[in-house]
């Protein structure tokens, strides 16, 4: 278990095998029995909606659920807009509350809806993949995309409890699993240390579920530590960026083709790259952060790095101020740095390696 601790509010991250089938049973203790509306996808619901929901049934609480199509799509205010309404049908009131059972397309949209709805209701999140285990689950940052912005609504609104079952991922695909730990690459590299170590000696897929409890919890302490020193992004918690600021301009422009965790992986070799040609990344590091991502099958390399659409995306990014980037670095693992750039000389830039 870990607690995170904020000034407004503090909840608990479960980390545990089976606790999927202890829904009921843990909300039970910090929730009154209430309608409760699971949100899940068409991968997911299948799998576990049953199970969940019959959990939360026997724990007193009224069900009602809603599915949506797997996939980046669903983050969409038109989403946003049907779930509320089929709330607003069921009466759900300020004292009712929302589960996201999913990835972190389900738990991004539901936490949107959350923050919206009667201008806020309880909320839990059950992270079914690795990218939400480790990363997308904890912090509070909720968000839906406009087909041309990634993220561009949303809030910090933090769970009242996370519940990450590790066993979830037995039926994540490789794909998906990899994804993830793109993340858990990112998050290695800026924490340096044991974990960092620990990331350059899995090689293989089979070692990351051998693994995955491990990488969960040593994701999410990294990421408390963060999110408790910055809620709301305005200092250290822009390192949790890194790899992001080119890495969601390429998922956008690989208009589907590319998960997040891939253009992430694609994003932190490319400024990694950079900031070593610059002298701010020391020799050597873009190396070992390939390896570890190539030795998974991660890409590393687009072309669509450098092309015109490219460097529009760029303004979209919410580090963005009066035309300053502020794009996240590593000087060595375990030193994230920020350096200032303008938007007009990131042509140069990105030529410059
Ligand atoms: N809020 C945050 O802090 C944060 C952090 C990282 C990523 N994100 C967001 O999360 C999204 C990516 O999350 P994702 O990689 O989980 O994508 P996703 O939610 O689309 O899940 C990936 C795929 O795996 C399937 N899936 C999930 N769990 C499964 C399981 N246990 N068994 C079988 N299939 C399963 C889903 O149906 C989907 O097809 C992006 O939108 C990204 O922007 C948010
Ligand atoms: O929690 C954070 O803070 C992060 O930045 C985590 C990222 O992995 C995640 O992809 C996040 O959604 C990106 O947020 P954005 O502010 O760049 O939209
Ligand atoms: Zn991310």
């Amino acid at each position: 278990m870990i607690h995170v601790k904020l000034a407004s509010k503090a909840y608990d991250v479960v980390i545990a095998s089976g606790v999927r089938h202890q829904v009921g049973e843990r909300l039970a203790t910090i929730w009154q029995p209430r309608q409760v509306m699971i949100v899940t996808d068409q991968n997911v619901g299948p799998l576990y909606l049953a199970d969940v929901s019959a959990s939360l049934a026997q724990h007193g609480f009224t069900v009602h659920t809603t599915t949506v199509p797997a996939g980046e799509t669903s983050k969409s205010l038109q989403m946003v807009e049907q779930i509320v309404g089929e709330m607003a049908a069921y009466g759900f009131t300020r004292q009712d509350a929302i589960v996201a059972l999913g990835g972190g397309v389900v738990g991004d949209l539901t936490g949107v809806i959350a923050s919206l709805y009667m201008r806020g209701i309880a909320f839990a999140q059950i992270a079914t993949s690795l990218t939400a285990q480790v990363d997308a689950s904890v912090g509070g940052k909720t968000a839906v995309n406009m087909a041309t912005v990634k993220n561009i609504m949303g809030s910090f609104y933090q769970p009242d409890m996370v519940l990450i079952d590790p066993d979830f991922l037995q039926t994540l695909s490789d794909r998906d699993l990899v994804e993830g730990y793109a993340e858990v690459v990112k998050t290695s590299v800026l924490a340096g240390g044991d974990f960092w170590r620990l990331t350059g000696d899995i090689k293989t897929v089979a070692a990351i579920r051998e693994r995955a409890e491990t990488l969960i919890t040593k994701s999410v302490l990294y990421k408390r530590d963060i999110v408790v020193a910055d809620e709301k992004e305005g200092g250290v918690r822009k390192y949790l960026n890194f790899g992001h600021t080119l890495g969601h301009a390429i998922e956008l422009m690989a208009h589907g083709e590319l998960r997040h965790g891939e253009a992430v992986a694609i994003g932190m070799v490319a400024i990694s790259e950079r900031f070593e040609k610059a002298g701010i990344t020391e020799s050597g590091i873009t190396a070992l952060l390939r390896d570890r991502l190539v030795a998974v099958g991660l890409p590393v390399a687009s072309p669509l790095i450098g092309q015109a659409a490219f460097y529009d995306h760029l303004k979209n990014d919410k580090k963005n101020a009066a035309g300053t980037l502020q794009l996240v670095a590593i000087s060595v693992p375990g030193q994230p740095t920020i350096v200032q750039k303008d938007l007009a000389d990131m042509p140069a830039f990105v030529e410059s390696r």
